[in-house]
């Protein structure tokens, strides 16, 4: 549907209207340079934009998007309509055709040097079968969960790249029935399918960042699976949150969609009540309309509607800044687990299973409660495009490893 010399099949995810941006290596030149995938290859960014003599070439020579996320906005709008022009004009083809790798031959890598890792809960469906799950007396939500996005910070030195192996977590385990503790591997490894918000622009100390802000602060979106031992969690969360059972590792999709490419994926979020204070007050379409899929060793066992969440990004940032807290370029914040109200749409296999009670089917007769050594999880998604379009947002990879 876009006019270029690309040939570029027309319902690639990464057509002209997507360009994510990520950090890549070729086989025998190890140095990680800025990639743009559209269609079936990657636009080598860091030496296209040195082929043209682009002003922004500099903020991609560091092998991550930390200097073009620092840049703004304004700079995010140069490099993304150079890419289309030079993608679209053909006086640009002969230049930039050998900067065109295919996406088979890169390896991906983290796209961006993580700062901060926060990570919400705000998904209503979600909240609730966790509680009925790990607090059985529980029905309802927590009496904090709709005046405040709840959240807890993250560590974001284990934020890995997708396709990263990861070792099953050791730690302290109480099941409900045992008199006492006892330490070993987990036995309910888990995973949690949630979106990341990149943010690029720092903010002062003391200041605050706006709902009505957000754009000028925040980059674009990935995907992030956080990984969680549920036993491990289960048994150390009260009273301070999430530790171990979750910082061993959390891993992001290679590609950050920049907020541009998701116009068309806007949508209201769901009514508020109560109405939240004045600083969560939105207006405008703030959801995301972004279709996840879970596949367990090949097999689609989920696919979890994001636009249900009940706190929007705008919301969660304006809610971890109204402190004064302030913002670093790489800080990450995730949505928390992204679960719809129907059983095909858990974000969990703690909710797939509901706690280990009801083991799933998987094709083959194979059953799964929670993950086993050798299992393979990817998550990906997708967005509306314009014109019935869809654009991808790429995928998150992880294999378990024995631990
Ligand atoms: O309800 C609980 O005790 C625990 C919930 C979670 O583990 C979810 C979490 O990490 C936040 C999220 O991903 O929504
Ligand atoms: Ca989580
Ligand atoms: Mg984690």
């Amino acid at each position: 549907m876009n006019v270029t010399w690309l040939d570029l099949a027309d319902d690639t995810p990464f057509g002209l209207d997507n360009l994510p941006y990520g950090a890549f290596s070729v086989a025998g030149a190890p140095a990680r340079r800025i990639g743009v995938p559209v269609g079936d290859r990657v636009l080598d960014l860091t030496a296209a934009a040195a082929e043209t003599a682009a002003a922004f070439a500099p903020l991609l020579t560091a092998g991550v998007l930390n200097p073009l996320l620092a840049a703004g906005p304004g700079t995010w709008r140069d490099v993304r309509e150079s890419v289309r022009e030079w993608l679209t004009e053909p006086r640009y083809a002969d230049r930039l055709r050998p900067h065109l790798v295919p996406l088979t031959e890169v390896t991906t890598h983290l796209a961006f040097e993580v700062a901060d890792y926060v990570d919400f809960y705000s998904s209503e469906h979600h909240a609730l079968n966790a509680g009925k799950i790990f607090r059985p007396d529980t029905t309802e939500l927590p009496p904090n969960w709709k005046h405040l996005p709840i959240g807890y910070h993250g560590r974001a030195g284990t934020v890995v790249a997708s396709g990263t192996p990861v070792v099953r977590p050791h730690g302290q385990r109480k099941p409900r029935a045992a008199e006492a503790p006892s330490f070993g591997p987990s036995q309910r490894l888990d995973i949690e399918a949630e979106v990341g918000f990149v943010v690029g622009v720092p903010s002062a100390a003391g200041t605050g960042v706006s709902t009505a802000d957000f754009a000028d602060h925040v980059f674009g979106v990935c995907l992030v699976n956080d990984w969680s031992a549920r036993d491990i969690q289960a048994w150390e969360y009260q009273p301070l949150g999430p530790f171990l059972g979750k910082s061993f590792a959390t891993s992001v999709s290679p590609w950050i969609v920049p907020l541009a490419a998701l116009e068309h994926a806007r949508v209201d979020g769901p009514p508020q009540d109560p109405e939240p204070f004045e600083y969560l007050r939105t207006a405008g379409k703030q959801g995301l309309d972004l279709t996840l899929e879970i596949r367990l060793n090949g097999h689609l066992v989920s696919s979890p509607p994001f636009a249900s969440q009940y706190w929007t990004a705008p919301q969660q940032l304006a809610h971890m800044t109204v402190n004064g807290a302030s913002l670093r370029t790489g800080d990450l914040f995730a949505s928390g687990t992204v679960t719809g109200p129907e059983r095909e749409q858990r974000g969990s296999f703690l909710e797939l299973s509901w706690g280990g009670r009801e083991p799933f089917e998987l094709p083959g007769g194979e059953t799964r409660s929670f993950l086993e050594d050798g299992d393979e999880v990817v998550i990906s998604a997708t967005a509306p495009g314009p014109g019935g379009t869809r654009i991808g947002m790429g995928e998150v990879r992880g294999t378990v490893v024995p631990g």
